[in-house]
């Protein structure tokens, strides 16, 4: 149930202030390409004079000289109502459909792209506007319910270490020749997308790994974009207030690697771990590749050894012979994570002994990052926020200790409300202690939020207690308080994140560090 705005007054203060937007990347000097020219590779009908074009945004805000604005309808407006603030600040053209037309009125200042459907060809137009950058890239997209953003640094590790140039684009950072700017969408917009692009080709990128979101695939943020590998990690319940159902989620991975798709990949790499990556590798068709860390596939592993510290290592089968892996994260799917990595790095030519001493050496921020102040209990953060990342964490820490286990946990408001019953319901089986907090309320109620999930907690009747404690610091402090030697407590759901979403606005908060702080505090004692 979704409220406007915020029902109930915090329970708490937010921490800090407002966190800045996010900066605008793009090339130095992209080529200027013609208004007519786009409507008519688009077929669409073009009103008022020509002009030439040198970028393209949908957003008003980040509208620069030369762009055109791309004013699409949406579920909370119609972008057409901000064409006049985008021309304001130098967009030289429109592009919208007819109820954008009637919004702007009888004379824009600017020439108008009238399309039946402009966020239907927003890829495209994007990709011609930065002189189709994918086309001298290898772009490897990963999609998949959970390890997107871990396998696409394993990747990005591999292809470094064989001495490429990769760049990376993901739910945490865009990455590019050494910097790093942090992310508002896992998959961006189409402009975002395909800006970022053409900027990795002027710095000398020659590959690129990049997850690939469900929404991204069902709202064309990818059109436009040539994939040499497609990657499928595994498929569970998630994005069910986005997807009409499972088989329409499936339905959009499927875009990557369908025969039929636009976006198809040329080579496709598959895990066929769950039943949804057999079904997967059935639509990608015969020349798939299949890997496995439990059934028979193209590419599997054995012999699996855990070492003290939670690093794993392994042997790989590959169809050109056997070779030694390791990988520092612990958890039986990050062996997945990094098979299914080094089979898409051979994907695009470079050898599996090249890529594995770069996948040894990656950690993922927020993903099992533990936290260490001394304490005499292992306490970790994890990105965990979907029901099956949750139980697989949990389960893995559980089997590595002999103590007890304590989970913080809360559900993204304006998000699947489905999933928060099962996320109660998978921590009050598998934990001792559960808290139930707050995550990123957005515009609901966090005590609506808090209620499903301590609902599908109580009617599990697991072994967990069952707190509930909103204010996600206090929270963290009686989890850490509640820890005795040897147990375990888990901070989970929003792991690399440094903000919290409370009605719309972004608060600085980062697990990390209110954990450590925590734990300063008890061995300060
Ligand atoms: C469902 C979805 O993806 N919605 C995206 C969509 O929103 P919308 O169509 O409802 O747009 P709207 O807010 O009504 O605005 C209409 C138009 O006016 C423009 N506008 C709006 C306001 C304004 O001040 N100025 C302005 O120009 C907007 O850019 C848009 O073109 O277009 C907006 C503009 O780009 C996106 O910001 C918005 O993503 C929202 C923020 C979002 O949270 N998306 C999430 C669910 C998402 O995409 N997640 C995936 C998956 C993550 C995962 O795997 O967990 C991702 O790839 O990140
Ligand atoms: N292969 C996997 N199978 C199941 N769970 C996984 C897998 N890899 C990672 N996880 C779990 O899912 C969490 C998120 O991992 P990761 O960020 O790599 O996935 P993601 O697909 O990018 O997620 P999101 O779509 O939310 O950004 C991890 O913290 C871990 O708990």
């Amino acid at each position: 149930m979704l409220s406007c705005s915020l029902a109930v007054p915090f329970p708490y203060r937010p921490r800090g202030a407002k966190l800045p937007a996010q900066p605008a990347l793009r090339p130095s000097a992209p080529p200027s390409t013609s208004v007519a020219f786009l409507a008519e590779s688009i077929s669409a009908r073009l009103s008022g004079p020509d002009r030439d074009v040198t970028g393209i945004e949908l957003r008003d805000q980040a509208i620069q000289p030369g762009d055109l604005f791309a004013a699409l309808p949406g579920r909370h407006s119609h972008g057409a109502e901000y064409a006049a603030a985008a021309i304001e600040r130098g967009a030289v053209a429109v592009l919208t459909d007819e109820a954008g037309v009637d919004v702007l009125g009888a004379d824009p200042d600017v020439p108008v792209i009238v399309a039946a459907n402009p966020r239907g060809v927003l890829g495209n137009i994007s990709a011609t506007i930065y002189g189709e950058p994918s086309e001298r890239l290898k772009v490897i997209g990963v999609t998949g319910t959970s390890g997107k953003t871990t396998t696409s640094y394993l990747i990005e590790a591999g292809l470094t270490a064989a001495g490429l140039k990769p760049g990376l684009i993901g739910t945490i950072e865009t990455r590019i020749d050494g910097h790093r700017v942090p992310s508002a969408l896992t998959t961006p917009e189409a402009p975002q997308l395909q800006a970022l692009l053409a900027l990795m080709v002027e710095q000398g990128t020659d590959a690129v790994v990049m997850e690939v979101s469900s929404h991204a695939l069902s709202l064309g943020r990818v059109d436009g974009t040539r994939f040499e590998v497609g990657a499928f990690t595994n498929l569970s319940q998630d994005h069910m207030d986005f997807h009409k159902d499972f088989d329409d989620y499936f339905a959009a991975k499927a875009r990557l690697f369908a025969k039929d798709s636009t976006v198809r990949a040329e080579h496709a790499v598959v895990c066929i771990d769950d039943e949804w990556g057999v079904r997967m590798a059935g639509v990608a068709g015969d020349s798939a590749v299949t890997v496995s860390t439990t059934t028979d596939a193209d590419w599997t592993v054995e012999n699996v050894e855990i070492a003290p510290g939670g690093s794993q290592s392994f042997d790989i089968d590959a169809p050109a012979g056997t070779i030694h892996a390791t990988v520092r994260m612990p958890g039986r799917y990050n062996v997945a994570n990094a098979l299914l990595a080094v089979a898409a790095c051979a994907a695009v030519g470079v050898e599996p002994a090249a890529a594995v001493p770069g996948i040894a050496t990656v950690d993922v921020p927020g993903r099992v990052e533990r936290v260490d102040r001394g304490q005499d209990f292992l306490a970790v953060v994890d990105y965990a926020h979907k029901p099956d990342a949750l139980e697989k964490v949990i389960t893995m820490l559980r089997e590595s200790t002999v103590g007890r286990v304590a989970v913080v946990v809360g559900a993204g408001g304006d998000r699947d409300a489905e999933k928060r019953p099962i996320m109660g319901a998978v921590s009050a089986r598998l934990a001792d202690l559960l808290i139930v907090t707050d995550d990123n309320p957005r515009s609901e109620d966090p005590a609506t939020i808090r209620s499903a999930i301590v609902a599908g907690a109580t009617a599990e009747q697991g072994r967990a207690e069952i707190r509930e404690i909103g204010d996600r610091a206090g929270a963290i402090a009686q989890a850490v308080a509640w820890a005795k030697p040897g147990d375990v407590v888990l901070v989970a759901g929003k792991g690399h994140e440094v903000g919290q979403d409370i009605g719309g606005v972004k608060y600085p908060f980062d697990d990390r560090e209110v954990l450590a702080d925590a734990l300063e505090s008890r061995v300060g004692k």
